[in-house]
């Protein structure tokens, strides 16, 4: 059990002043890799701070839009040069609060840097186009207006990158920002803001208020001054904010579950595909929204990729993400524990057969951690729990298919359709993969995960609201196309 030294307790952001929660309550932030070990403390607020919080936001409205691209793009900059100066600090943060390896946690920072510097970059890019009018004398052109006040609802699973990549397109098109981070990752999230803050950027501007989603993430997407709200997280709460936002017509972008598959071919290169495989699977613990989650394989080259795949799955090491020899984390919570170790127990009780792993590790060191072993399983089918929704853990499902078509439908036979791939050396089955596969991100030789920050990316089906995220492709939520028309006399 560690000591507890000093636990720092952190305070929400409002109108550019750190301040204390109406409620003069706190909720504590625990280490998943020892639940002993206390993060931080930060606010646990309530509706009134989220009033707060939306009135400086409304206010600053104004002049923050006025600005040119340019100038909004120089916070940005700074808050890169900020963010990147305290990686080392920040990330070890992240790994402390939500168990993902140091050497993940560090990548995502930097990650989070370049998105800020991508966004930043964006403020002198072009916002519109010229389009003929039939009057010969008349001027026709779009530009594009901020939506307002944006509620950012951000997840835990990745406490820098999404955060970042919600309020830095946001910020760059004029609008101002209220965020509520998850609460496993709250104190990340408030050490990203101070690199905001330190930059400068005006009061109100960017705010942050942290607690429950039930009461703060609630009372921001029911208030009638969030003019969108943009999400990241469960199904479930996604389709609750989206009819809610609907109800009062704000606009709302949702990202939420995946059941990504990969297809390893007959013609694949096994090895390259069985790194794909953990990787994409494992990786973070399996907690991604684009995690590789069912393995569908050839029958040619079934036991040969089984056979890679455990021996390396059993020499990856499980531990604290801070030591430099673990491959893989805890669980982010004992919430996410206790529905891996249920998805695990259901796949058995459905008859498909747990190869390896899936065990809880109770070893003295490692007890008082959320730590599960990745799991693999075979003779899964269609139906079953573990080949239809979302574990978020380290669960890889192994499907035996004859033919390409046949994968193809596997592949498809789920609610969710984010991310997909397919290892293979043949030309025909990139292409039909390409074209037969829904998905909003289809990748060849690679794993499912891993998103580039300069691309679109969103989802089909259930994963999303169908909007798409990052690159340039996020000025559709953040503003309004006005189109123009101008005539001398
Ligand atoms: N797509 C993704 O990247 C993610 C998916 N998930 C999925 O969700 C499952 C449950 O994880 P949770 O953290 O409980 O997800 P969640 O969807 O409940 O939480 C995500 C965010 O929404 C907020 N929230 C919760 N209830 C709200 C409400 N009524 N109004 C407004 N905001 C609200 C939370 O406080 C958090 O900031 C995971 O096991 C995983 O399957 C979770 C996190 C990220
Ligand atoms: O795969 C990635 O890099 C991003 C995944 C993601 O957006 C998520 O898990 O929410």
């Amino acid at each position: 059990m560690a000591v507890q030294t000093q636990v720092k307790t952190y305070l929400n952001y409002v109108n550019g002043e750190w301040v204390e929660a109406s409620t003069n309550e706190t909720i504590s932030c625990i280490n998943p890799a020892n639940k002993h070990d206390v993060v931080g403390n930060v606010q646990k607020s309530g509706k009134e701070d989220v009033d707060q919080a939306v009135a400086a936001a409304h206010n600053a409205l104004a002049s923050w839009k006025k600005l040119s691209g340019a100038a909004r793009g120089e916070f940005l900059y700074k808050a890169a040069n900020i963010l990147e100066s305290r990686a080392d600090e920040i990330a070890e943060t992240m790994t402390k609060e939500m168990g993902k390896t140091l050497g993940e946690a560090k990548g995502e920072t930097l990650r989070g840097v370049a998105i800020l510097r991508y966004y930043a970059g964006e403020g002198m890019r072009k916002t519109g186009d010229v389009i003929p009018s039939s009057d010969s004398e008349a001027l026709m052109f779009t530009t594009r207006v901020p939506l307002g006040v944006v509620g950012v609802i951000s997840p835990w699973n990745f406490p820098v990158a999404i955060p970042v990549w919600k309020m830095a397109p946001g910020l760059i098109y004029g609008n101002s920002i209220v965020i509520k981070p998850a609460q496993e990752a709250a104190v990340t999230a408030v050490k990203v803001i101070e690199c905001l803050d330190e930059a400068g950027i005006p009061a109100g501007v960017v705010n942050m208020v942290t607690g429950t989603g039930s009461q703060v993430g609630q009372a921001i997407v029911d208030h009638p001054q969030v003019n969108g709200i943009t999400f990241t997280g469960s199904n479930q709460t996604g389709k609750a904010i989206g009819q809610a936002a609907l109800a009062r017509g704000a606009k709302y972008q949702l990202e939420m579950g995946g059941k990504n598959p990969v297809i390893i071919a007959a013609d694949a290169d096994l090895d390259l595909a069985v790194d794909g495989t953990i990787s994409g699977g494992l990786r973070s613990t399996g907690q991604k929204c684009t995690a590789t989650s069912r393995v569908i394989v050839h029958e040619d080259v079934y036991d040969a990729f089984k056979e890679k795949l455990l021996a390396k799955v059993r020499e990856l090491k499980v531990g604290p993400g801070l030591e430099g020899e673990t491959w893989m984390g805890p669980c982010s919570s004992e919430k996410q524990l206790e529905t891996v170790l249920s998805y695990i127990e259901k796949g058995q009780a459905e008859g498909a057969t747990l190869l390896y792993g899936g065990q809880r590790l109770e070893a003295p060191e490692t007890k008082d951690g959320f730590y599960v072993e990745p799991a693999v399983f075979e003779n899964v089918e269609s139906g079953m729990a573990i080949s239809q929704e979302e574990i978020f853990g380290p669960v890889l499902a192994l499907i035996k298919v004859g033919t390409m078509e046949e994968a193809i439908e596997m592949a498809n036979d789920v609610e969710f359709g984010l991310s997909a791939s397919i290892y293979t050396t043949n030309i025909s089955h990139m292409l039909s993969f390409i074209n037969d596969m829904d998905a909003g991100l289809v990748r060849i030789n690679a794993e499912t995960a891993g998103v580039e920050l300069q691309a679109p990316f969103g989802g089909m089906k259930q994963s999303s609201s169908h909007s798409r995220e990052q690159g340039q492709a996020a000025i559709e939520f953040y503003t309004s196309i006005k189109t123009v028309f101008v005539k001398g006399k």
